[in-house]
């Protein structure tokens, strides 16, 4: 297959019936939970118990939702309507802002598409730093509201990130000083951590046999999304298969990357998720990936290893991570995994 393939998405619009290309076969679209009671736990980030009711949840789930975490409502919404504008521009539009072969930023398929055999029921479109440069190509006349929009998430969701650390660190008995790489500021100078990723799922005329996101786990430390009000993102746990996360209003959904999953010597879950699609409704999400500085060289961190816990991963950078991730994809962790035998020292 070119490798374009696996970057330009379908044109949805003109799409009736779904192609051999996007149809999965069971395999892929494994069943969700059958105990509907089950619930990804939602947390009030203003409780007393916040911190420990995230540490529970991160190490039985990699994922928890949260409310009262202070990013405005009316940004939100501002976030999701800019993201329906740039997916409803004609096809040959958002092809001008393409991403490039090996590249990040821009409009295309998700990166992961090239591990699997059948093409995914969604476009993206990914920011690092500012969003202007493809801004202009999508609106020569009118981006800087889109740019405006983007730019203020950014730094609400930089900001919420660097709480969250902060909460989770706590929760295990660090500090900030603990951590030598975080330094957490409330803005976010370095451009290249500012990571911002819109999905776009049309409404699909086969959405049992489509894909909207194939399974995957994020490389970041954590990754905040906004999904609106429209179901679809999953997640997996074990011994219960996937389970779908309630859109809840105005709250925000946040998962453990793999990053995370490193510094905590594996005691927080790195999530493994998907997006399904459906028949009616063209659905948005807006996924924030909070990592460390590009050239810190993050591993499990002091405090979590002792001689009943002996490092499980060597350092790596952020960038070094992405390269094994977009190369070995899910083999990753198991590339930088520390034999047992290693001792500390
Ligand atoms: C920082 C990044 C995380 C990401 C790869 C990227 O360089 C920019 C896009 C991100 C994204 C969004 C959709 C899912 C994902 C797995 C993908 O294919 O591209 C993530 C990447 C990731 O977390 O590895
Ligand atoms: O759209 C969703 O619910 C999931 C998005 C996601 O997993 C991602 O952007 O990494
Ligand atoms: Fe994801």
């Amino acid at each position: 297959m070119n490798i374009l393939n696996h970057i330009i998405p379908l044109d949805f619009e003109n799409v009736i019936k779904l192609p051999d290309s996007h149809k999965w076969n069971d395999d892929h679209r494994s069943p969700v939970c059958r105990f509907p009671h089950v619930q990804v736990p939602l947390i009030d980030l203003a409780s007393p118990h916040a911190a420990s009711l995230i540490r529970q949840a991160s190490e039985e789930w990699g994922v928890f939702q949260v409310k009262s975490h202070g990013i405005p409502m009316s940004l939100l919404n501002q976030v999701e309507n800019q993201t329906r504008r740039l997916f409803a521009l004609p096809e040959k539009r958002k092809l001008l802002a393409i991403r490039s072969p090996g590249g990040s930023r821009g409009y295309g398929m998700a990166r992961i598409s090239s591990f699997f055999p059948k093409l995914l029921w969604s476009e993206g479109f990914t920011i690092i730093g500012s969003p202007v440069e493809h801004a202009v190509q999508l609106w020569p006349h009118d981006h800087s509201s889109f740019c405006e929009i983007m730019e203020e998430c950014q730094e609400e969701m930089n900001g919420l990130s660097e709480k969250l650390m902060s909460l989770m660190f706590c929760s295990v008995g660090l500090t900030n000083q603990d951590v030598k790489w975080f330094k957490p500021t409330n803005v976010c100078k370095n451009p290249q951590q500012r990571v911002l990723h819109l999905n776009s799922y049309p409404a699909c005329p086969d959405p049992d046999q489509a894909m909207g996101l194939a399974p995957h786990t994020d490389s970041s430390l954590l990754t905040l999304l906004y999904q609106g009000n429209i179901a679809g993102l999953q997640v997996h746990r074990e011994n219960m298969g996937w389970v779908p996360v309630q859109p809840v209003d105005g709250s925000l959904v946040v998962t453990v990357g793999d990053l995370m999953h490193i510094i905590s010597n594996g005691r927080f879950k790195n999530c493994l998720h998907r997006a399904v699609v459906n028949r009616t409704n063209h659905r948005v999400s807006i996924a924030y990936f909070y990592g460390p500085p590009r050239d810190a060289k993050v591993s499990p961190l002091m405090k979590m290893i002792d001689t009943d816990h002996h490092p499980l991963y060597r350092p790596v950078t952020w960038n070094e991570y992405l390269h094994i991730k977009g190369t070995y994809f899910n083999k990753a962790l198991e590339l930088i995994r520390l034999n047992v035998d290693t001792k500390l020292g």
